[in-house]
């Protein structure tokens, strides 16, 4: 049996019947509300979720792009990470944009200490617009939070970094890859196939067994998919205390960003690559 007190001196670990999963998005900002944890909490919200948020990095951005990346000091981020974590039973963790080695090992170590049952990391590295959000040695320092989280969810370029190849060109090699990351890190992948440039949009979820689940929705014609990336694997955070398995989270987070992505266009926010609606099931515009 597992006691309060092992996990958290306030709360017991299972949200009780009836109340909402407490989520946690570990992750950056970004100020015109498309991406990062501005997204994520409206994607909490969206699945019912209560949502909570430790900022890993202030970005000047907006929908043409990244201008400028800002790091708190490491004892900033584990300031709140410890906030949260001696007050709240979190439920489940998205972990987003991790920008520095130093980042990884504390967020690594608080995971160790706190436990929280389901961790979904999208290991940031290039955003939708191309730009890249992480130097080198950050990249490498995702890698180590592998063994410590329950899904990963790369795009095709981060898929390619994580397993130490080029981006794939097809989507056989994605899953090639990704039954590699898969086996390699032992993690659950959600290989994304969003850039890729058929009428599909498939993804896959892939076991560390090499069993692969193919989810596929037609590509919605948008140029406008700030924050898809963001958005969905905090879908997935906040589904996953409320269902049996990841198939079925990841198949309703997929039919949900469609829907989002079908809706972004009418949103009218931004010149550039705009976000998607992440209330377009909830509040009619
Ligand atoms: N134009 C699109 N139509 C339908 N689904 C899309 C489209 N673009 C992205 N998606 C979906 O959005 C999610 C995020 O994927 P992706 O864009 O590959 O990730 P990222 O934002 O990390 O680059 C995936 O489920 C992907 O299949
Ligand atoms: C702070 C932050 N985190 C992540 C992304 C990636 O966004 P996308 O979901 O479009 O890949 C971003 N643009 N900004």
């Amino acid at each position: 049996m597992t006691h309060a007190s092992d996990r958290s001196p306030q709360q017991t670990r299972e949200h009780p019947p009836g109340s909402r999963p407490r989520v946690l998005s570990i992750a950056g900002t970004d100020p015109t509300g498309g991406a990062g944890i501005q997204a994520d909490l409206k994607s909490f919200a969206a699945h019912g979720a209560y949502g909570m948020a430790v900022v890993t990095a202030v970005v000047a951005q907006n929908t043409h792009g990244v201008r400028a990346v800002h790091l708190p000091p490491v004892d900033v981020l584990v300031g709140q990470l410890e906030a949260v974590s001696d007050d709240v039973a979190v439920d489940a963790v998205k972990i987003g944009m991790v920008a520095s080695e130093g980042y990884a090992q504390e967020i690594g170590l608080w995971l160790d200490r706190v436990q929280p049952r389901w961790v979904v990391l999208d290991p940031v590295m290039v955003a939708t617009s191309g730009h890249h959000l992480l130097d080198p040695g950050a990249e490498r320092a995702v890698v180590d939070l592998l063994p410590r989280v329950d899904l990963v969810t790369p795009n095709m370029a981060e898929l390619a970094v994580l397993v130490g190849q080029e981006t794939a060109t097809t989507w056989s090699a994605v899953l090639e890859q990704a039954v590699e990351l898969a086996r390699r890190a032992s993690v659950v992948v959600l290989a994304k196939g969003g850039h890729l440039l058929g009428p599909g949009s498939p993804d896959a979820l892939v076991t560390p067994e090499g069993v692969v689940t193919e989810v596929s929705a037609p590509r919605v014609q948008t140029s406008n998919v700030h924050g898809t990336g963001c958005s969905l694997s905090s879908a997935l955070a906040a589904l996953r205390p409320r269902c049996d398995d990841w198939e079925s989270a990841v198949r309703e987070a997929k039919t949900w960003i469609s829907g989002a992505l079908e809706a972004a266009d009418a949103l009218a926010v931004g010149s550039g690559n705009g976000p998607i609606d992440h209330l377009h099931a909830q509040v009619p515009v």
